[in-house]
């Protein structure tokens, strides 16, 4: 398996269970107090119900009964079988809260965890984006399966040591007898654990892609290319392949285990059935009373079924830690980039910044997607990225938001490295359009809103934000105006006997809505629009790129465009050809240079005229 392989080649440890009985403890100190005192009082209900019983029994065969003892003892007896009556449902009812307070916190702790990764590189990274999605499942009921299986296992070992007790009174070979047969269950059930934990680890990756074909099958978001290429049934027969498999996988391990447990079981059987005859036998001669006839039988079932519990218990809570290991994992993981000793907050950008002879690749296996890139943005001025496609423009905008940091170079925000900045404020002095934008399956303004948490309750401020990016027309006559539900997915709480309240965009027109969150964060120092009007119709395009203009005017710009109508007003224009800058200047510059941007640029013109048609481009730039 996969380097991500959980808990080692040793499987869970103490240090699992302990983590996952602490995290409990913190989410639940009561709950679980209270689910540990129940279990102790269920674990000796059994063996006193036992106890009882032999008395009972003891007290009937004397000659004369005594009254009151047996009335005593059934009223002891009525009282146990009461207790173990009601502790089931209020087990039940603490084990629930326990999941419940342990699912917040591990979800709590999880999701912080995943929040402070600053960078990207971990999202990218197959082996932890199994782990995480693992952890996800794991973080809220593994703790409480761990530890309920530990308690479950307290429960069966008070059970047991109660009547191993009792069977020590009445003959130690037996005592011994019963306890050498419930072993090798305890032995055969912790090794089929492993073999199952092991399976279950194998097939994780078989059924997630199963989920992967389901999802394909049920969403919507392929719904339409399933249909014209008619890839359904192709689809559904790879799902059913990988359910086989795991199917395989699961009944090789259910067989083994079935086998296993039948032969123990009559194994235990046979020790039972020939205890009973050693115990009819001492009756008969008398060292045994009836009592304790009846305890022997009782023990011998209890110290058995008790057993065979308790290695069901251990086998649980082996595979909760198994994946618990994961959820560990994640929340222990160390920060994604390196983190400063002292990392400073960037002042308000001055000068300029610089990107100083930048390297970069995604990771080692990967090859270099920017070698050697310098470039210059001073302060004010607008900077225009161009080039072909995976020429390297969105990697160095990433790496300007420093999701990743360069390989080699640096680059520096008015001379300072930032890798010695706070990434949270640097970003803050930072706004961007990105290419892969986000659709929120929230109202229109929480979509504008999240641009910047501080205006989400001004609509003044989101209209204003919409109105630039021009989509503020169209979201005031939604039928909610900006609280209308941009999505088909769910509906709102105020809308649930109406639930066609939600409606879905265009795609130009959530690439306004992009951009209108873009433009929410009052006057960033810099200002990135990866592809900011790729989606926009032909007036769209126009009416948004003044707008930007004007919004850009005066600020530090970075923009990507594959339109090179929409660059030729930057200050700067650098073209991008195989991670390295090849030209740089502006419009007229590089069209007099007869380079690469003018060839690009006149094939553009070219295209939007038609051939034979004068091309003014080549006649002087602007
Ligand atoms: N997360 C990633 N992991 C590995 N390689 C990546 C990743 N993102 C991009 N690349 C690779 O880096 C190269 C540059 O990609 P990038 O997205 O920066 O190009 P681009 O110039 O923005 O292209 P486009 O014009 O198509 O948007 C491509 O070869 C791409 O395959």
């Amino acid at each position: 398996m996969s380097g991500s392989e959980p808990a080692g080649a040793g499987g869970p440890t103490r240090r699992h269970a302990a983590a996952a009985l602490s995290l409990t403890a913190r989410a639940a100190p009561g709950a679980l107090a209270s689910y540990l005192a129940l279990t102790l009082v269920a674990g000796s209900l059994p063996v006193a119900a036992a106890w009882l019983t032999t008395l009972l029994l003891d007290e009937l065969v004397a000659a004369p009964a005594s009254w009151r003892s047996l009335l005593m003892l059934a009223a002891g007896l009525a009282a146990v079988g009461v207790a173990a009556s009601a502790t089931p449902h209020l087990s039940q009812y603490l084990r629930a809260e326990l999941e419940r307070k342990a699912g917040v916190l591990a979800q709590d702790r999880l999701f912080g965890a995943v929040e402070r990764f600053t960078g990207l590189a971990r999202f990218e990274d197959p082996a932890f984006l199994d782990r995480l999605r693992l952890a996800q499942g794991a973080g809220g009921t593994a703790p409480n399966q761990a530890v309920d299986g530990v308690l479950g296992g307290v429960r069966a070992a008070v059970t047991i040591l109660g009547f191993l007790g009792s069977l020590l009174l009445l003959g130690p070979l037996m005592a011994a007898l019963v306890l050498a047969s419930g072993l090798p269950v305890l032995a055969a059930e912790v090794a089929l654990s492993r073999r199952r934990a092991r399976v279950l680890w194998d097939v994780g990756p078989i059924e997630r892609r199963e989920f992967f074909y389901g999802d394909l099958l049920a969403g919507v978001a392929a719904a339409k290319e399933i249909r014209l290429f008619g890839t359904g049934p192709f689809l559904r027969r790879r799902m059913l392949a990988e359910r086989r498999s795991a199917n395989a996988a699961k009944r090789a391990v259910d067989r083994r285990e079935a086998l296993t447990q039948s032969l123990l079981g009559v194994l235990a059987a046979a020790v039972a059935g020939g205890g009973l005859v050693w115990a009819v036998a001492e009756a008969r001669a008398g060292t045994l009373t009836v009592g304790g006839l009846a305890m022997f039988v009782a023990a011998v079932g209890g110290v058995q079924g008790a057993l065979a519990t308790l290695a069901g218990e251990i086998a649980r809570s082996y595979q909760a830690l198994l994946l618990f290991d994961h959820f560990l994992a994640v929340t222990a993981a160390g920060p994604d980039l390196p983190v400063a000793p002292r990392p400073r907050p960037p002042g308000a950008l001055r000068h300029g910044i610089e990107l100083r002879d930048v390297w970069f690749r995604y990771s080692e296996a990967h090859p270099y997607v920017l070698r050697g890139v310098s470039v210059f943005v001073p302060r004010g001025s607008s900077l225009a990225l161009v080039g072909l496609n995976g020429a390297g423009k969105s990697t160095l905008v990433k790496l300007l938001c420093r999701f990743y940091d360069p390989t080699r170079g640096a680059i520096l925000w008015d001379g300072t490295d930032i890798r010695l900045l706070d990434p949270g404020e640097l970003r803050r002095r930072i706004g961007a359009v990105f290419q892969d934008y986000m659709r929120y399956d929230m109202t229109a303004a929480d979509n504008i809103g999240l641009g910047d948490l501080d205006a989400l309750g001004d609509r003044g401020r989101i209209e204003t934000a919409a109105a630039r990016a021009g989509i503020h027309e169209k979201l005031a006559a939604l039928p909610r105006g900006y609280d209308t539900l941009l999505s088909r997915m769910f509906f709102m709480e105020t809308g649930k006997d109406d639930p066609e309240t939600g409606v879905e965009l265009s795609g130009g027109q959530w690439q306004r809505l992009a951009l209108a969150r873009a433009l929410l964060r009052e006057g960033p120092d810099l200002m990135i629009l990866d592809e900011p009007s790729a989606g926009l119709d032909a007036v769209a395009e126009h009416e948004a790129h003044t707008s930007l203009r004007r919004h850009r005017e005066g600020r530090t710009s970075l923009l990507i465009s594959h339109r090179l109508g929409a660059v030729r007003e930057a200050d700067t224009i650098v073209v991008l050809a195989g991670g390295s800058v090849v030209e740089q200047g502006d419009h007229a510059a590089l069209m007099a240079a007869r380079g690469a941007y003018a060839r690009l640029f006149t094939l553009q013109a070219a295209g939007y005229r038609g051939e034979g048609e004068p091309d003014p481009a080549l006649d002087g730039g602007r």
